[in-house]
């Protein structure tokens, strides 16, 4: 599987055990020879152009030296801005200096001005990364990215925390190199894929160094794949014999006064997600009826039988006593439940509801944002964007439900052996109104269609960043994407999903 995640503590107890193996050097040796190969790649028909290594004084660092003396080997010019420590350098730091300075590495004292660059390398920091980056280092990681070149980090981004994907430290200064590539060593980093991650990292190539698959650990968390609901995906092809009873009703809980367009924006994609039937139980009475789609039925909330349905809480809800009323007797049934929005909210403020959720023994989904799971955790929306995988596990165990944490990079935790995924789809063209309400009404969807809570979360988080990224091909996004036309995309990539996952 090549969607596994590992943290800095995991890579470094496989790096422990295959050195112990191989020898000292020889992974170093063999992270030079495989971000040479990267970079002659990246370099293309640029050969001609020198290429410039920044060199940390970890092995990070080594890394950078052994790159630059392969480049130097295969006839590219090389020129190295080596940083040093105030420490002596590891043994095979000190032999890849030794050896680059051998090649014919040319070692610069400052980055060239206005130089054409073919390619620039990071190498500052990788996992070792201690603190914040400041002063010279600070400088250089802003710099590294304004030669109008690729900028291929090796291993992490420097300034990157590789199990967060937040940059380090606690002020506006911080900074981290921002790379177009990144070839990480042994195996792939969960921060490279989440919060500030994707911004930093770029495209991400993972090499894992030639070690030998005994010699790793369980991973900590996994990519959001296709393979990972694809159970659910081939049992969603629909035999003839069939009616619209036969996929579920989805009712969608909000709707106070002056809120239609989030309750109807959920409907719409639960309706387009394959949703037998799907409701709209609204608390303002004045809504009734959806031009767009006069397939969806508006009920009056506070009447309406939640029984044998599933329920999708929370968008355009509010906070009145009768959301509260309504927000409890849907958590006391046993119907599958998706919270979203100003549910979470009033969760957020209620130690009743909250205790109820707890008990739930039927499917249920949690897709807060971060300040919705800020809020949900009692802390700031800071605390939780420093670790958003802590923040998804701590809220999974603490409702012992799956959670759906939004934003770059958006986190699906489940509070079983299932653990964690990162997603991988998805792009800036979601950060705009209503795009949660869609999550929330495809999620709802899915269970109703008989996914279970994780696969649903998955599967809908999923399609929504794959929507979202073929609206963005047809030049319909980033900028100007709207929410109500992600349902259509939504229900295109599901039927090819289900198409693809039968015929295997
Ligand atoms: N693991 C593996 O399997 C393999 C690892 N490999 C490579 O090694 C990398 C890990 O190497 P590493 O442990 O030497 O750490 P690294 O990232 O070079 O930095 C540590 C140095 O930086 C310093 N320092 C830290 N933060 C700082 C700051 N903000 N500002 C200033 N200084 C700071 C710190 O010093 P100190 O904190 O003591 O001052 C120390 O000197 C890994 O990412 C991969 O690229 C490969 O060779 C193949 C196999
Ligand atoms: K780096």
């Amino acid at each position: 599987m090549d969607n596994l995640l590992y943290s800095v503590e995991s890579i470094r107890a496989i790096e422990h055990a295959a050195a112990a193996a191989l020898g000292e050097g020889v992974l170093m040796q063999r992270a030079g020879q495989a971000a040479a190969r990267f970079a002659l790649d990246l370099l293309g028909e640029h050969r001609k152009l020198p290429v410039l290594l920044v060199a940390g004084p970890g092995n990070n660092g080594g890394d950078a030296l052994e790159t630059a003396a392969n480049l130097r080997e295969a006839g590219v010019e090389a020129l190295v801005l080596y940083l040093p420590g105030e420490a002596a350098p590891s043994a095979e730091t000190a032999r890849a200096l030794a050896r680059a300075q051998a090649s014919g590495v040319r070692f610069i004292d400052a980055l060239p001005d206005h130089a054409q660059l073919g390619l620039v390398v990071d190498g500052l920091f990788g996992i070792g990364l201690a603190r914040q980056l400041q002063g010279r280092h600070a400088e250089l990681a802003l710099r590294l990215d304004t030669f109008g070149c690729p900028v291929l980090a090796l291993d992490v981004p420097s300034g990157l925390d590789a199990d967060t994907g937040a940059v380090v430290g606690v002020n506006d200064d911080r900074v981290a190199v921002s790379a177009t590539h990144t070839i990480t060593f042994i195996g792939d980093k969960p921060g490279l894929h989440t919060c500030d991650g994707r911004d930093h990292a770029g495209i991400v190539r993972v090499d894992d160094l030639g070690i030998e698959r005994h010699h790793f650990v369980a991973p900590d968390a996994r990519l959001n794949a296709v393979d990972m609901f694809a159970s659910d995906l081939a049992l969603a092809r629909r035999p003839q014999n069939t009616h619209k009873g036969s996929f579920g009703d989805v009712v969608i809980v909000g709707g106070a006064h002056g809120m239609a367009g989030a309750p109807v924006l959920a409907a719409r994609a639960a309706l387009l997600a394959g949703a037998g039937r799907v409701f709209v139980a609204a608390l303002d009475p004045g809504l009734a009826y959806d031009s767009v789609h006069p397939e969806l039925m508006f009920r009056d909330a506070v009447s309406f039988d939640f029984s044998g349905r599933t329920v999708v809480a929370g968008p355009g809800m509010g906070d009145a006593p009768a959301a509260r009323r309504l927000l409890f007797k849907v958590i006391d049934s046993d119907s599958p439940l998706v919270l979203d929005a100003d549910a979470l909210n009033q969760l957020a403020g209620d130690a009743d509801l909250q205790g109820k959720l707890a008990q739930r023994k039927a499917p249920t989904v949690l897709t807060p944002h971060p300040l919705e799971a800020a809020r949900l955790l009692g802390v700031t929306s800071a605390v939780v964007q420093a670790d958003r995988v802590e923040a998804a596990r701590e809220l999974a165990g603490r409702f012992d439900a799956t959670i759906v944490l939004k934003g770059s990079g958006t986190v699906i935790a489940e509070n079983e052996a299932n653990g964690v995924a990162i997603n991988t789809t998805g792009n800036p063209g979601l950060a705009t109104a209503g795009t949660g309400d869609v999550l929330s009404g495809v999620c709802g969807a899915l269970l109703t269609q008989g996914w279970s809570a994780g696969t649903a979360a998955l599967g809908a988080v999923w399609m929504h960043g794959a929507a979202a990224d073929a609206l963005v091909e047809q030049g319909i996004g980033p900028i100007g994407l709207t929410a109500g036309e992600l349902p259509g995309a939504i229900r295109s990539i599901l039927n090819r999903l289900v198409r693809e996952a039968t015929v295997r």
